[in-house]
């Protein structure tokens, strides 16, 4: 086959040779007009925002600085699981928690698909690092996309272009990462607002370690370092090489006493995990910093401890919900502009709103481009909609949030939504212990998502989406770890839920800066300064035990928001046995008698 000359293919910024080869190999596939490779460069940004304001993509904003609202395809709002694939040679690694399909029937159909699908539109060729570039193993990626919105996007989330391409040498390994919207443009024919396909497939390669989406351009679909990568390919190289790659936020916690602890936290949507990551401590003295609130890498040091990295380089947050109330420090990041909003709506002054942003005013341009009044049926924005700002402008960001080494984790916590059972904080035994609540952690379905609220669903560690093959192989990799012979190092596992309510419906916790209360508590038990009552379900405090000074909640609130209830633990029994059936039999035996001890300790 005659390499064919496509403008822009011939004076590549690179000598190494594989990554030549299959941008060689996907520009003849796919019928670009043109290669480009992304550079990360403020002219490039200035070009590429331009380009998609004469779209009519983008809409700059006049009261945010180089910042631009977006709205997507009313098709294309979310990352759609029903169509993310993992591909693994034998289906039992994908496991009962993810869609399989074989690797070389999943290529045949989307090779297809991609045949021709770039004509008339640009190719870039994105270079990107997962975490800082000085890393003593630079995590690195390329992906090609069609999207000028992907490129801009990945200008804010990941480390890219020229300072990414000079760690790649001639012969690194990188994490290709294919993308196309799908949406070939014949000569003369009109671009539309937001291009992308009704044939989505979002599929990975674990063994070989690649990224195949096809039809979305939205957020987890598109951006292919995110999800895609630091999470499903990450999941799976951190078993293989003893790490782990986690959907966790990091935050720095510094008590009066000036002293640092780092923790990490999972939570399910519509827990508020970001919230937490940029908390305002209520009580006098204590400090958050935060590192990032969504992944974490953590990798053990010399010392044993497990030191956590943020691989991401920006803030990608659900917009509704987020107002000076419920996250003060992500609204002044995204005050200092350099943002990209999708899917909120737009002011007619040139700023964006949201649901939770107080009261809305008088006019808006909804999410759907119509005109929207406070008497509006439909919301403004949608319940997915998302800021992209870089963690860089956060007035909190810890001094350590891009420093390879990582930070040591002393505590994890995992936390889930639950009206009922689930008491405000409850310390694990142990490592295997707060690995079963880790892997049996339960959150109530919300309005935000789809289907019916309150429905209780299992989402273990929070990566029920995201684990990159089989589940019961994930627990058992967690488990493993507790094995270790310096397992005294490992991180404790609190058990936090922010969401009970009393018999009228009441939120029996205050919740936002008060869960600092929490955090002190389970520094104080780290430190061996804590009381708490040892339980069936594990170590919980009375409400005695927590630092209440000036908290705005009645004592019979705490004490129900702190109750251990044998019955509803009774009842939860059958749920856990059903999930654990439908993990199947690669549940280690370690939690199997984890359950069999809570079950012979309710009695
Ligand atoms: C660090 C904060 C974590 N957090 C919480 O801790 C939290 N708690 C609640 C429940 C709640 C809601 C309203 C009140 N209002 C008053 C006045 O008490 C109290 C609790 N909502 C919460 N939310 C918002 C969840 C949707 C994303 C939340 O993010």
């Amino acid at each position: 086959m005659t390499a064919v000359t496509i403008p822009g293919l011939e004076h590549a910024p690179t000598n190494h040779a594989r990554l030549l080869a299959w941008v060689q190999e996907v520009a003849e596939l796919t019928c670009p007009d043109e290669v480009v490779w992304a550079d990360g460069s403020q002219g490039e940004w200035d070009r590429l925002t331009q380009k998609l304001v004469d779209a009519g993509t983008f809409k700059p904003l006049k009261k945010k600085q180089n910042s631009f609202w977006a709205a997507s395809d009313p098709s294309d709002v979310a990352r759609v699981e029903e169509r993310t694939y993992i591909c693994s040679v034998r289906e039992e690694d994908a496991g009962a928690t993810n869609n399989w399909m074989d690797p070389s029937e999943m290529k045949a159909i989307m090779t297809e698909l991609y045949r021709g699908c770039m004509r008339g539109r640009t190719m870039y060729v994105i270079p990107f690092c997962m975490g800082p570039l000085d890393a003593e193993k630079p995590m690195l990626g390329v992906e090609i996309t069609d999207s000028e919105y992907v490129v801009v996007s990945m200008h804010i989330m990941t480390r890219m272009g020229t300072k990414a391409l000079a760690v790649f040498g001639d012969d690194a390994d990188f994490v290709p990462a294919l993308h196309s919207l799908g949406a070939p443009l014949e000569p003369g024919q009109q671009d539309v607002q937001w291009p992308c396909n009704d044939t989505k497939y979002i599929s990975h390669f674990p063994e070989t370690r690649e990224i195949w989406s096809f039809g979305s351009g939205y957020g987890g679909n598109a951006l292919l370092g995110k999800k895609c990568y630091s999470l499903r390919i990450a999941s799976v190289m951190a078993r293989d090489e003893g790490w782990l790659a986690e959907h966790m936020l990091i935050l720095k916690l510094t008590s009066p006493e000036n002293k640092a602890y780092y923790i990490a936290a999972a939570f399910p949507s519509a827990c508020g995990k970001t919230n937490l990551a940029m908390l305002e401590p209520t009580i006098p003295g204590w400090k958050v910093e935060t590192l990032g609130d969504d992944i974490a890498w953590m990798r053990f040091g010399e010392d044993g401890r497990l030191y956590a990295v943020n691989p991401e380089n920006g803030f990608f947050g659900v917009a509704p919900g987020t107002d000076y109330h419920t996250n003060p420090n992500a609204m002044r990041t995204i005050a200092k502009g350099n943002s990209l909003f999708t899917n909120v709506a737009l002011t007619d002054d040139g700023d964006v709103w949201w649901e939770g942003m107080g009261e809305p005013p008088a006019h808006l341009t909804s999410w759907k481009h119509q005109d929207w009044t406070p008497d509006s049926e439909e919301l403004s924005s949608h319940p997915n909609s998302r800021y992209c700002t870089p963690i860089e402008q956060c007035d909190i960001k810890a001094p350590e949030w891009d420093d390879p080494k990582g930070v040591p984790i002393s505590a994890i916590f995992f936390g889930g939504r639950r009206a009922t059972t689930i008491p405000l904080v409850t310390e694990s035994r142990d490592w295997q212990h707060g690995t079963y609540m880790g892997a049996t952690l339960s959150s109530e379905t919300t309005a935000a998502a789809v289907g019916k609220t309150g429905v209780v669903r299992r989402d273990p560690m929070a990566m029920l989406p995201f684990i990159g093959y089989n589940a019961g192989d994930y627990f058992q990799h967690w488990v493993d770890l507790g094995k270790r012979a310096d397992a005294d190092k490992l991180p404790k596992i609190f058990y936090v839920n922010w969401f009970r309510r009393g018999e009228d419906k009441r939120f029996l916790w205050p919740g936002f800066g008060e869960n600092s209360r929490v955090l002190k508590w389970a520094i104080e038990r780290l430190e061996g300064k804590a009381a708490a009552v040892e339980t069936p379900i594990g170590y919980v405090p009375t409400a005695d035990d927590l630092d209440l000074e000036g908290l705005d909640a009645s004592h019979e609130d705490i004490e129900a928001a702190l109750e251990f209830n044998a019955d509803e633990w009774r009842a939860e029994i059958p749920l856990v046995e059903e999930w654990f059936a439908k993990i199947g039999e690669k549940v280690p035996t370690t939690l199997r008698d984890q359950l069999e001890a809570l079950k012979q300790r309710l009695g």
